[in-house]
């Protein structure tokens, strides 16, 4: 663990309201107590929970976004938000992440005022603040210092870690709404903002209502990630392969044309292990894409281990097809995970592999 700990790492799917640490969550739990905003003993029950199926995460965030953005005034939302992107850099970059790309959901809240710019202003802001570790955050601009104010020097002792921001655009927004996000993106290009990913309960919305927003910010030059295949949707899946994103994360429950599709494209996957197999996504590790257990001992079937479907032992194994992937947390702190952890989990499941690829086998 400590190797993989010490090792410079590479994170490119992180939501930042589910990075949040348990005692920053427990702080904002505290901070509404007796407003009446939320009932704690329903909000323990949640929090404490280990295992969650995906609609209890769901559950779980719409919690967290309460915590974080359901104040009264705009001074108060921003200062949460702010102290939130703080202490989420910080973890990563004691975890020896050197390249971060944090991703969040603008939030509107019209009776405190708050609109999405301001919300993705308290967010850089909170990032600019950061003194404890060394923040490259403004992509080469000059115009940025305009609207920021230097980090103060501390020598060489500070970690530095890269940190780049994708504006989510949730599966429950009107297709306005992601615009407005996509527009916002392109504002904030000079302070940070490199791309677009879509997110939210995979069971809600259908992706193609994003579809113009999607096509505007890849005209414009933002990236753009899909979540894709997280659950079982064979239609939405192809559609969104077709479209070619830059990234694509999860990728669970691709079907043979699918993974064929995939690895023809190239289209690099955002693996995030813990995720899949703590809303049991994915049922056993055994079954993950990253790589088949069949091919790891061969002539051993999963459908007599597992009882699973014939077609499952010729799906994706995407580290034995030299497909770029990389490991990612998604929620490390809904998951209780850490990228760390997550090299960790992968050597032990999947032994004998390369650390190299991460970076490596990106586009
Ligand atoms: C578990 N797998 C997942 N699948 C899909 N969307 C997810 C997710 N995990 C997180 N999110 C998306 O990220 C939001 C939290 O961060 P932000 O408020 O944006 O910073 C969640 O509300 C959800 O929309
Ligand atoms: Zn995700």
């Amino acid at each position: 663990m400590e190797w993989c700990v010490s090792m410079p790492k590479v994170e490119l799917h992180a939501h930042l309201n589910g990075s949040i640490r348990d005692s920053t969550l427990l702080d904002l739990t505290e901070g509404l107590i007796g407003t009446g905003v939320i009932d704690i003993s329903e909000v323990e029950h949640i929090i404490k929970k280990y295992n969650r199926s995906v609609a209890e995460v769901f559950k779980l965030f719409d919690l967290i976004h309460i915590l974080t953005t359901d104040h009264n005034t705009v001074t108060r939302i921003t200062k949460e938000v702010w102290l939130l992107g703080c202490h989420v850099v910080e973890d990563f970059a004691s975890d020896n992440v050197v390249y971060l790309e944090l991703r969040t959901t603008p939030k509107r809240n019209d009776s405190a005022g708050m609109s999405k710019r301001s919300y993705v202003e308290a967010v850089l802001k909170g990032l600019r603040s950061i003194t404890s570790v060394d923040v490259d955050f403004i992509p080469h601009c000059a115009d940025s210092k305009s609207l920021f104010t230097p980090l103060p020097g501390i020598g060489h002792v500070r970690k530095r870690i890269y940190v780049r921001l994708l504006l989510s655009i949730d599966r429950r927004e009107t297709a306005e709404a992601a615009m407005e996000t996509v527009k916002l993106a392109l504002e904030m290009k000079p302070f940070g903002v490199i791309g677009i990913d879509l997110s939210g309960h995979p069971c809600i919305g259908d992706w193609t209502t994003y579809l113009p927003a999607l096509k505007f910010a890849r005209e414009q030059g933002l990236y753009v990630t899909l979540h894709c295949g997280e659950v079982p949707n064979s239609k939405e899946i192809k559609n969104m392969l077709d479209f070619r994103p830059q990234r694509i994360g999860h990728a669970c429950h691709l079907e043979d044309e699918h993974w064929r599709q995939l690895k023809s494209s190239k289209i690099p996957v955002e693996i995030c292990l813990t995720s899949n197999i703590r809303t049991l996504t994915i049922r056993s590790i055994h079954v993950h894409h990253f790589e088949l257990y069949t091919k790891i001992y061969p002539g051993i079937h999963l459908k007599n281990i597992f009882s699973e479907p014939d077609d499952l032992v010729d799906a994706g194994d995407l580290y034995k097809a030299k497909h770029p992937i990389v490991l990612c947390t998604d929620d490390s702190g809904v998951f209780s995970t850490s990228l760390s952890k997550e090299y960790k989990f992968a050597a032990d499941s999947f032994g004998r592999f390369h650390f190299t690829f991460a970076a490596s086998n990106l586009n």
